[in-house]
């Protein structure tokens, strides 16, 4: 057994995957070997989905019966809407209600109590409920946060469009649905991420699927992992109120030591691949809208950390861009992460169910040894 201790785990290999292909030097991710780029292009969130959970493409015939299946559950129990009220007039913050709206899912799931947690079948019902669930809940939170009422999810509706309706009430036009769609496929899957591996480490003791998915929220919402994309936005608005050149806010950032959202990976040493496709994304929103403002702050951003800490975007840089762009609330941005990773977290706890061991790493112990005890009146 080796003493060496890998912080953060960097480059330790823990697992083997048929999911995610990532050559971080070369910038390529594909999922179930089929390239980003071609999935960003042709294929609907539900078709990846499809692949990630069931191995491959599906048929138009098992397309069309995914998708029904699942837009079928896509409403929540009137009790549970009724919680999502509360949590919304409680001022909880977006990415807590989702962990704690995904929690509760389970005491209304006829499969939740199945006696055996790996059940594939039983788990593929349940993948279904939670990933339809997702978006009526953070749809829901973000209308009773505004004071509005919550809006019905529509069955005949994508995955992708019936959101933006029940967000905003009004059934989005088909670039908006489109590029929701596409940004909902760049999300769905990212190999050993944090929050994978967090939803991976809870289903390794055989604890069941709700109870990984919350984990792996929990986990996503942090600045480090996916709460970036959101600070991006925050960081383009503080730049545009200051009226200061995007390179000296940048410059004085980092001078503080501060850490600037949306830049480095722990796997990607070069631009993201997500993050070009997302790019070309704002960047033709910008052009229809014709206010490049928020584009070009970014570009700038993106040029100035080039040269002077050889960092490149990530996912979250250019995702903060497009969905403001696309009217998006800024807090929702992180919750919209999860509402497409969750297909991946789901498809690695398949994965995982299907190959299990205990996951149960070692620390290297450098505290104290053999005290003496001493009573409580002697300390
Ligand atoms: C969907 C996703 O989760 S993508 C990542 C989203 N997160 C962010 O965008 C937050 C900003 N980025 C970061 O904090 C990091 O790049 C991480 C957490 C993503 C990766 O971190 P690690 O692989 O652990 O790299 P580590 O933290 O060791 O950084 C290496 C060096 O690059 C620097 N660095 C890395 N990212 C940044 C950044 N965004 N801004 C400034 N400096 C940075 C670090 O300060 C460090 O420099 P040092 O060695 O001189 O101290
Ligand atoms: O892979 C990672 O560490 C982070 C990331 O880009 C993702 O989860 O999409």
């Amino acid at each position: 057994m080796s003493d060496d201790v890998h912080r953060g785990l960097e480059g330790v290999l823990v697992a083997e995957s048929e999911l995610s292909y990532i050559d971080g030097d070369a910038g390529k991710l594909g999922y179930r070997g089929y390239s980003i780029e071609d999935l960003a292009r042709e294929a609907s969130y539900e078709e990846v989905v499809y692949l990630l959970w069931h191995g491959e493409l599906p048929t138009a015939e098992e397309l069309e019966s995914f998708c029904t299946w699942t837009a079928a559950t896509r409403a929540l129990d009137d009790e549970l809407l009724g919680e999502v009220e509360k949590l919304a007039a409680a001022d909880e913050v977006p990415m807590a209600a989702l962990r704690t709206v995904v929690s509760s899912l389970s005491a209304y799931d006829g499969d939740a109590d199945h006696a055996d947690v790996t059940d594939l079948d039983a788990n593929l019902r349940k993948a279904c409920r939670i990933t339809a669930k997702i978006p009526t809940a953070l749809a829901a939170f973000e209308r009773f946060r505004n004071g509005e009422e919550a809006v019905a999810p529509r069955e005949d509706l994508s995955h992708a469009a019936n959101f933006l309706y029940m967000l905003n009430g009004e059934v989005p036009d088909e670039v908006l649905a489109e590029t929701f769609d596409m940004a909902l496929v760049l999300h769905a899957d990212h190999g050993l991420n944090a929050s994978t591996f967090s939803a991976m480490v809870t289903a390794s003791t055989l604890s069941d699927l709700h109870s990984a998915v919350t984990s792996a929220i929990g986990t996503l919402s942090g600045s480090l992992h996916g709460g970036a994309n959101a600070n991006v936005m925050r960081m383009l608005k503080e730049v545009d109120e200051s009226d200061t050149d995007p390179r000296t806010w940048v410059e004085e950032a980092l001078a503080e030591g501060r850490r600037v959202p949306g830049f480095g990976h722990r796997v990607y040493n070069v631009k993201d691949p997500r993050a070009k496709i997302l790019g070309a994304k704002s960047k033709e929103l910008a052009e229809t809208a014709g206010d490049s403002r928020w584009y070009d702050y970014s570009t700038t951003i993106e040029e100035y950390i080039a040269a002077e800490k050889g960092l490149a975007p990530n996912v979250d840089f250019y995702s903060a861009s497009t969905y403001y762009q696309m009217g998006i609330p800024i807090d929702a941005y992180t919750p919209i992460f999860a509402m497409s990773r969750v297909a991946g977290w789901i498809a690695h706890v398949l994965e995982q169910y299907e190959d299990n061991r205990l996951i149960r790493p070692r620390a290297r112990y450098v505290g104290d040894t053999d005290l003496p005890f001493p009573p409580l009146e002697e300390r």
